[in-house]
């Protein structure tokens, strides 16, 4: 999006598109008073829901609808903005938008621009305008909390209150640097400026770890079934998908290429991959098919490791990475020590199995939700501890370069903002939202 005009009123459906009981037709921008007095014929009282005919220019009734009115500054853009809720059927949605579209001044909201109006008013920061566009995405209740939380401004929180931190640390070496004799040793001013900034440099490590779980929470978890040909990895994909998402035979080597299917665990967000037999294959197709697999296995979260239970015990692993499991125990045969036993001809042991998995997942988190979720937020935040590790460990005493230091700093964290930089971030988020956010 180049250059928007502000100076249009924007109309957009924000719900979701087809038949609906109902839907919201939202508008922003200088005309909605005119638009009220237009379609609706009469401005609402503020945030008070009225029900009204909506006329087009004939006097012709498009629909019944509640009609809303936020005036500027209290409303999601800081614009005048109004609602119409109206029956979301599609002929009525053409009209309305078309009626609202023919009038001066007002045109179709491009995707995301709602947002972005309300971003420049300085209603959302950049940070929490991704929890929005996360929380839009977002699909089962791990995510939504993430989102919420970061929609709700945690990450503005912190990051005013580490700015906030460092810009007293700079200040107190503006007085050094103004009051000090040349040639000094570092007075106590540096000493404590330097105590600020180690205050600072702790936060933003304890954030900068719960990276790798935001990221997770946001894009899933990966789950990989493992194990050899017929271990009925297939069949337990299919059992825990609830659906026929992969091919079940017994023919060993069946599966070639990883197959996956997302998967909401006690509203955890879980990818689960089921992939190719492991073992020596001469078949070129098969070969890939497994070196695919022994990737996918480096890379999960959690890999489940089965054995069909009349198979050869040979080796059992069960390490941090992954859980033993002892497939076909309707049928007789041994099962070892730490073998989790499950049938999906019987049913038997899948409960246990997902209580075992999502208690696996668990324990990589933490309580609270993820501060950075995204790789943007890792680079900004990493940009700062690595100027900040610099200026306490090597700079003692000089206060000019400890500034500068800090300086670099506190213009990489108001990156996560959007203070700076901002537009790359606005195109590329926009452009994955819809019309009407
Ligand atoms: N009795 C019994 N048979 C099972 C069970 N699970 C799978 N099978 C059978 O075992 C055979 C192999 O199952 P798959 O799910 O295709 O095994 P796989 O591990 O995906 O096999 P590849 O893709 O070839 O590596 C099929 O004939 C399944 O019907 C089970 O719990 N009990
Ligand atoms: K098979
Ligand atoms: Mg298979």
């Amino acid at each position: 999006m180049s250059e928007p005009d502000t100076h249009s009123t924007i109309v957009a459906l924000s719900s979701g598109a087809g038949r609906a009981g109902v839907a919201v037709v939202r508008i922003s921008g200088p005309h909605v008073r005119f638009v009220l007095e237009t379609i609706a014929g009469l401005v609402p009282e503020p945030r008070q829901a009225v029900l009204r005919r909506l006329r087009d220019e004939a006097g012709d009734v498009i629909d019944s609808a509640l009609v809303l009115y936020f005036p500027s500054p209290a409303s999601f853009t800081g614009e005048d903005v109004a609602e119409f809720h109206v029956h979301g059927s599609r002929a009525v949605l053409a009209r309305l938008l078309a009626v609202l579209c023919a009038l001066p001044g007002l045109r179709l909201a491009e995707p995301g621009e709602f947002t972005r109006r309300a971003f420049e008013a300085g209603k959302l920061d950049l940070a929490a305008v991704e929890g929005l566009a996360d929380l839009i995405d977002s699909d089962t209740e791990w995510q939504r909390h993430q989102a919420l939380r970061q929609m709700e401004g945690a990450l503005g929180a912190s990051v005013t209150r580490w700015r906030s931190g460092l810009v007293e640390s700079m200040a107190l070496l503006a007085a050094e640097i103004d009051f000090s004799d040349e040639g000094d040793v570092a007075g106590p001013l540096v000493e404590q400026a330097v105590a600020g900034v180690a205050a600072v440099l702790l936060e933003l490590r304890a954030a900068l770890g719960s990276f790798a779980m935001g990221e997770r929470v946001r894009e899933g978890f990966v789950v990989v079934l493992a194990g050899p040909p017929n271990a009925g990895k297939s069949s337990l994909m299919n059992a825990l998908a609830r659906r026929d998402v992969a091919i079940v035979s017994p023919i060993a080597g069946t599966t070639r290429d990883a197959i996956e299917v997302q998967l909401d665990l006690a509203g955890m967000p879980v990818l689960l991959v089921d992939t190719a037999g492991l073992r020596d294959s001469a078949d070129a197709i098969e070969a890939e098919g497994v070196r695919r697999a022994r990737t996918l296995v480096a890379r999960a979260d959690l890999v489940l490791s089965l054995r069909a239970i009349d198979s050869e015990p040979d080796r059992i692993h069960h390490d941090g990475h992954s859980l033993a499991i002892v497939t076909k125990a309707d049928l007789p045969g041994p099962q070892l020590p730490g073998e989790l036993p499950i049938s999906v001809i019987s049913g038997d042991g899948l409960d246990a199995l997902l209580t075992a998995i999502v208690a696996r997942l668990s324990a990589m988190t933490q309580a609270e939700p993820a501060l950075l979720t995204r790789e943007r937020h890792r680079l900004a935040v990493t940009q700062a501890i690595t100027a900040l590790e610099r200026a306490v460990e090597s700079r003692h005493g000089q206060a000019e370069l400890l500034a500068e230091d800090i300086r670099v700093a506190v213009l990489a964290l108001e990156r996560l903002l959007g203070r700076i930089d901002v537009e790359d971030v606005l195109d590329q988020l926009f452009s994955g939202f819809c019309i009407g956010k």
